[in-house]
């Protein structure tokens, strides 16, 4: 459960720092601004590498399972460049997504983002990526994605426990906002399988992963799919850390920044 005073916290820095109003059921995940801020302002990095070439057209953005805060589309559309900015939130638990409409609504962000409440069919059970692509034009500059972390409850204890907290300390959301099956390395490697699919119209993919070591996982991943244009990063805020990998089919090449970090990766041919 969130606590009062982390939802008062988020709601006071949101209207203070970028007039926004926030509405979060009891019961989900209450973010973090700094970083969920942090993982926005990356992307605009990856977009715009040394902000040359920032263009005039719109960029659209994916966020995969935007939450009942929509916080990334509400966060990117308030930036001091906010008209570049239009965002397609896809979020599978339908509460959440009635309160990212709400959240969006207001706020009067309409015109930028759009809400899909999204639901698995028999075809795509396995898929991530869920979102119709009929339109053979709609693509996208980029995906992101802050996947539920862990595998099952008793994995949540296990971390409650390794880092001396009572087990409810680390599990503030609802079971399909911290869970998913295989925990977010499986949710990411399926993720690179969707980017894949030719349907998939998308510059740059991006994720958010809560374990330095699923990012190992992740590039191995990338590598034995001959993956090879991809870039990490790392989001510190105090004691909390968590990284972040993006990839592409394109040719925009990022520049390196694995090094401020140890990632351990077994030698591939
Ligand atoms: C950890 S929460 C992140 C919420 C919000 N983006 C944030 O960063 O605070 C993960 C969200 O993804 C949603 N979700 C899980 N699988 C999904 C999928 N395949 N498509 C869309 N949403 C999904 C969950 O319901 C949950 O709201």
């Amino acid at each position: 459960m969130i606590t009062a005073s982390n939802r008062l916290l988020t709601q006071a820095l949101l209207k203070r720092d970028f007039n926004l109003t926030l509405s979060i059921p009891d019961g989900r995940l209450c973010p973090p601004v700094p970083n969920r801020l942090n993982y926005v302002l990356w992307i605009q990095d990856i977009l715009f590498p040394f902000h040359r070439n920032v263009p005039k057209e719109p960029i659209c953005g994916l966020d995969i399972g935007t939450g009942a805060s929509a916080i990334y589309p509400l966060l990117a559309c308030s930036l001091p460049n906010a008209e570049r900015w239009t965002f397609v939130g896809t979020e599978i638990d339908a509460l959440s997504a009635q309160y990212a409409v709400q959240n969006v609504t207001a706020n009067h962000l309409e015109p930028k983002i759009t809400i899909q409440h999204v639901s698995r069919s028999a075809t795509d059970e396995s898929c991530v990526i869920l979102i119709p692509f009929n339109d053979p034009k709609a693509r996208f500059d980029f995906t992101m994605c802050n996947p539920p972390f862990y595998g099952s409850a008793e994995e949540i204890a296990e971390s409650a426990e390794m880092k001396n907290l009572p087990p409810n300390s680390v599990c503030t959301g609802a079971e399909t906002e911290m869970i998913t099956l295989g925990g977010e390395k499986a949710f990411v490697l399926q993720m690179i399988h969707d980017s894949m699919r030719d349907n998939v119209r998308t510059r740059w993919f991006t994720s958010m992963v809560g374990k330095l070591s699923t990012i190992g996982e992740i590039v191995q991943h990338l590598r034995a799919l001959k993956i090879e244009n991809y870039a990490l990063t790392q989001f510190v805020q105090g004691t909390t850390r968590r990284w972040a990998i993006a990839w592409s089919f394109g040719i925009d090449r990022l520049p390196d920044v694995s090094g401020s970090f140890h990632l351990s990766i077994p030698y591939m041919t």
